[in-house]
């Protein structure tokens, strides 16, 4: 995973900054093709959204952007073999630091709202295949992520995830990611 703080090129009208380049993520070893762009709000300070990934060959690369607002936000490795594997790890994102999160194939992800009215914007390298959704529960004990505050609102969908330990099948690192397209 990686934290990617884009440069704020500021003047007295305001700013302007870079939300993507692939040519600049390939200078920084990182892989990625934009398949689909997704923008989410959530109206409540609280409100937890995943953990959420795609099985191969859907598996992606997002790229995770906190246009307004405040949100921890939370990757789970689940690479089968991975040293790490089941580890959660968090990186605080915001319209003020303006840093984003590229999160590889094989992390589940999800986030918690930390003001009302969030807005986050999500660069995808495959498109959104139902069929290969996955899923983990977010509040596992057994991963352990230490979510900041209550938990306002959850989906059905989400509460009802599987634990770790019940996940259907992991995801194997070298399986193929996007489809072909
Ligand atoms: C991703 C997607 C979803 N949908 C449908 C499926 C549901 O009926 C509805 C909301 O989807 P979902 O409940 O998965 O939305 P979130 O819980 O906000 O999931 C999002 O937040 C978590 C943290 C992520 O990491 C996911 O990538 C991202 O999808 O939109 C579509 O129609 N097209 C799409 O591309």
């Amino acid at each position: 995973m990686m934290r990617i703080d884009k440069r704020k090129l500021g003047d007295a009208r305001g700013h302007f900054s870079r939300l993507f380049c692939n040519q600049e993520l390939a200078g920084a070893g990182l892989d990625m093709e934009i398949a689909q762009i997704n923008h989410s709000y959530s109206a409540r300070k609280g409100t937890l959204r995943g953990m959420h990934f795609q099985y191969p060959p859907a598996s992606e690369v997002k790229i995770v952007s906190c246009l307004r607002g405040r949100i921890l936000d939370v990757a789970v490795d689940l690479r089968e073999g991975s040293d790490s594997f089941g580890r959660w790890t968090a990186v605080e994102l915001s319209a003020e630091n303006w840093c984003s999160l590229y999160i590889p194939p094989g992390f589940a992800h999800g986030f918690q709202t930390l003001e009302p009215d969030v807005e986050l914007l999500y660069l995808h390298s495959a498109p959104y295949t139902p069929d290969c959704e996955g899923g983990v529960n977010p509040l596992d004990d057994e991963i352990g992520i230490k979510w900041p505050l209550d938990v306002t609102e959850i989906s059905p969908r989400d509460q009802a995830l599987p634990t770790l330990r019940n996940l259907p099948r992991k995801i194997s690192p070298d399986a193929a990611t996007a489809p072909p397209r």
